[in-house]
Formats: structure tokens, sequence, C-alpha cells
């Protein structure tokens, strides 16, 4: 079966009031990705949330609100502003053009639309917008373990802290921490602990399922999972999990005087975002109950207790 051109694996948005300006553009388009129409500002924008497109053909003069309060309302959403947005429009001054741009937009198409120059310009910015996705995932992540690395972690963590707030519901976080790796790099060299290092990033992985849940490498032989809509309970039930899951794999470990296998400490904590606390309560408290479970014996979950 013939593969199809990356652009047609994109998707695009024409936001238009005009039935007649979407049937054109869909038309000049229909090969170049998966069409998604919307004929006002706020379906658009509830489509874009719902769907991310990666590139946006958005009318400036529509009723109710216009292209450039449609633009600057999706760049003004940390969810959605990655997406490129061109406007199409009938004005064809500087001021206009200048305007959209000021707005956040990439490029301005001027009506009436000229097939190839649509085609060319789209077929551009798909491609930008590809090569910048693929460098956002280099950055994102960590080059041992191809985890999320500590600035991704910190990202999400911002962010689901305050989407949390907004919705009143528990934000669970796992610090977890491989009992006595120093131990082991003396033992059996640097190149097996990275190759230890490796292993328990998959099985950290492995046990964690939802496809919301963020795990990383926050540095060392530490790592980090972000449990959203997750109360204590549960935390403290995949902590256990968690580390009963790194202790049946048996990677053997024979510095270690907790077992003869490589374990891990699990440090937990869960919270409701709120105006009394922050993200960085949460890390403290995360961190706090490591240092528990590491004074307790190591191997163990333990979930922070409030002070
Ligand atoms: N091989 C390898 N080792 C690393 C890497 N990053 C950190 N380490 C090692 O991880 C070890 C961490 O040691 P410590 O912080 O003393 O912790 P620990 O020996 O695990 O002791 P506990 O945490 O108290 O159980 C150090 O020896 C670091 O050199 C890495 O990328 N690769």
């Amino acid at each position: 079966m013939p593969t199809k051109p990356p652009e047609a694996q994109s998707t695009i948005l024409i936001i238009d009031d005009s039935v007649d300006a979407i049937r054109l553009l869909s038309g000049i388009l229909k090969d170049m990705g998966q069409i998604l129409f919307a004929t006002s500002g706020a379906a658009g924008i509830e489509l874009a949330q719902q769907r991310r497109p990666q590139l946006i053909l958005l009318d400036v003069e529509m009723q109710a609100m216009d292209g450039y309060e449609v633009c600057r309302r999706i760049k003004a959403d940390s969810d959605m502003r990655d997406c490129a947005i061109m406007f199409v429009t009938a004005q064809s001054t500087m001021d206009s053009e200048v305007a959209a741009l000021e707005a956040g937009a990439v490029d301005f198409l001027s009506k009436p639309l000229n097939a190839p120059v649509v085609r060319a310009r789209v077929r551009t910015h798909l491609k930008l917008q590809r090569a910048t996705a693929a460098l956002m995932q280099l950055a994102n992540k960590d080059g041992l373990t191809g985890l999320f690395n500590r600035r991704y972690f910190d990202e999400q963590l911002a962010r689901e802290f305050l989407r949390h707030k907004r919705q009143g519901l528990p934000l669970s976080l796992a610090f977890i921490d491989i009992d006595c790796f120093k131990a082991y790099n003396d033992h059996y060299g640097h190149q097996s602990g990275d190759a230890c290092l490796k292993r328990v990033a998959e099985l950290i992985e492995g046990a964690t399922q939802r496809p919301s849940e963020v795990v990383a490498r926050y540095g060392g032989e530490e790592f980090v999972v972000l449990l959203p809509y997750t109360d204590a309970a549960d935390a403290a039930k995949y902590g256990a999990w968690l580390c009963e899951q790194i202790a049946v794999d048996a990677l053997a470990h024979a510095r270690s005087p907790v077992a003869a296998h490589i374990t891990v400490s699990v440090g937990l904590t869960s919270m409701v975002p709120g105006e009394a606390n922050s993200a960085l309560n949460l890390v403290a408290d995360a961190d706090r109950a490591l240092y528990q479970a590491k004074s307790a014996g190591r191997n163990r979950a333990v979930t922070a207790t409030p002070l």
C-alpha cells in the first residue's frame, strides 16, 4: 500500500464563517491532510482544543469574534500555542498584515486565493511544524533513558498543577530513587550502571499505564512520575506496585545491603492544588517522603504526611 506523504498526515483546521470559502479552501488543500472546519471563532477554538491541528487557516473578518481575537486566544493557551496560524483575508493592506503577524500568525493569505500559492505556503508551514515538533521532542528527552527530561517534567508539573487547581481535583507525584546505586556503579562499572538506569526506566514506564501520566528522569539515578487525577490512596498503591515490579525483575546487585537485586525507594505525595500550596510544595513533599523511605530501610514506598 503506498504510504501517504508526511504532509498528508497533518491536520488542518479552517475557521471561516462563509461555507463557500471553506468549500473553496478544502478543495485546494484536500490531499494535504485531514481537513477540519468551523464556521465561528468560538467553535474553531473548541475544535483546536480537542484536535490540536498542526495548521489553522483563519478568516479575519468574522461575526462575533474576529480572526485576530481567535488567534490571540489560541496563542494564549499553552495546550494550543504551538499550532501555526495563517490568516486568510480580503484586506491586503500593510497594516492588516502587521496586525495578523502581531496577533501571532505565521503567514497571511490574500483573497482572491491562488491555489498553487496557497498549496506551496501550506506545504512550507506544515514542513516547519514537523521540524519544530521533532526538535521539541529531542529537547524534551533524556539522552540515556529516552524518558522525558527534567525540563519537560517541570513544564508539565506547572501545567497540571494549574489544571488541577481549576478543577479542584487531586494530583499526585512519585519520586523514585535506585537504592545503593553508587555501590552498583563501583562494583559493576559505569557502563553497567548506565544499562541499569535504562532497565529501571523501562520498568517504570511499563508500570505506568495511563497516557496522561508523565515519567521523567529527574537527574542521576532519580526518576519522577506525575500522576494526574490520582488521590493519595491510589498513589500509594502505585508506589507499592512500582517497588514490586522493579524487585521481581531481579537485576543482580551483589553489593546492595537491601537485597541481592536492584530495588528502589519511592516517595509519594498527593494534593488538591489550591491557593495555599504550590507545585514546589508537591516536589518538596515527595522528596521528603523519599528520604523517609530511604531512612526506613529502602525498597519501599512512603507517602508524605502533612507537616
Ligand atoms: N552509571 C551512571 N551513574 C550515574 C549517573 N548519574 C548518576 N550516577 C551515579 O549515581 C550514584 C548516586 O549515588 P548516591 O547519591 O550516593 O546514592 P545511592 O548510592 O543510590 O544511595 P541511596 O540513594 O541512599 O540508596 C553516584 O555514584 C553517581 O555517580 C549516570 O548517568 N550513569
